[in-house]
């Protein structure tokens, strides 16, 4: 893993922290011969919350893949804090710490939600009670309806219920595949506040979004990716504001960043 010095450690990232979860020079891709990533990297720290924007294929929902063993990666390493877990595969990795969300088929729908965080903690069963009422404080919502069928929910409670069973395992990283996808613009809004606050119960965050504009907006920082590739990188409101980014994005981030 790198050694990095203070001086090289992101804004706001206090002196001598050392990266949560660390992608390095990643080539990877679904097929043999053809890649998707092309020597992408990433790193958060401690308490980063951490947004992963760019257009369509650029290969950001394969950069989470690759980093929960779901993608073959045919270069580079991923590391979670001093470990190297490289294409470990997904279940041990939950063990180890690593949450991930999907964007879809994220919960069982003919469970109750009850039973979809049982089954989120079915490797760890004695700590079911207090993971249970851990999620019931983060999420009243879910503890209302607690015996309902998870087919039954709405979009966005789905989705909290999505978080809510990778939680059961209190991860140290939380992979989160476009969690504000197919919601209402006030749903959306509502999936990133309760995003930071999870972050802020000292989980860190890292997500793929499709809302550029309101997830640099929410994100301490972000990457940018293009063509399989972290283009730009810097503080989520320093790269919105950026004319790199905004030719990026023209047509999307551009018409956006314009209305503020
Ligand atoms: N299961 C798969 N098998 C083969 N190719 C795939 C698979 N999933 C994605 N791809 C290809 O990988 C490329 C990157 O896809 P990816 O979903 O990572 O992009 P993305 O940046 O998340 O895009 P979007 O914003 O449209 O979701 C695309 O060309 C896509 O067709």
């Amino acid at each position: 893993m790198t050694t990095q010095t203070n001086a090289e450690l992101p804004p706001g990232v206090p002196a001598g922290s050392r990266p949560v979860v660390e992608a390095k020079d990643l080539v990877a891709g679904y097929l043999p011969g053809v890649n998707i990533l092309n020597g992408c990297s990433l790193t958060a720290y401690p308490g980063e919350m951490i947004g992963i924007i760019g257009p369509n294929g650029a290969g950001k929902s394969t950069l989470l893949k690759a980093m929960f063993g779901l993608v073959k990666i045919h270069s580079g390493t991923v590391h979670l804090g001093e470990r190297d877990i490289t294409n470990m595969r997904a279940n041990q990795l939950v063990q180890m710490g690593v949450g991930f969300v999907p964007q879809t088929e994220n919960v069982f729908p003919s469970l109750t939600i009850q039973e979809n965080l049982r089954m989120g903690i079915f490797l760890r069963p004695k700590k079911l009670r207090e993971r249970l009422d851990a999620m019931w404080d983060l999420f009243p919502n879910l503890h209302e309806r607690k015996d309902r069928s998870a087919g039954a929910l709405s979009g966005g409670e789905r989705q909290s219920l999505a978080m809510a069973r990778a939680l059961m395992m209190e991860p140290s990283v939380l992979l989160l595949d476009e969690p504000s996808a197919g919601l209402s613009p006030v749903r959306q809004d509502e999936t990133f506040i309760r995003t930071r606050q999870i972050n802020k119960t000292g989980v860190c965050v890292v997500m793929v979004e499709q809302n550029a504009r309101r997830c640099l907006q929410v994100c301490d920082r972000g990457y940018v990716l293009d063509q399989g590739r972290d283009a730009y990188t810097g503080g989520g409101r320093e790269l919105a504001n950026d004319p790199k980014v905004i030719e990026l994005y023209l047509g999307t981030l551009a018409k956006e960043v314009g209305k503020e």
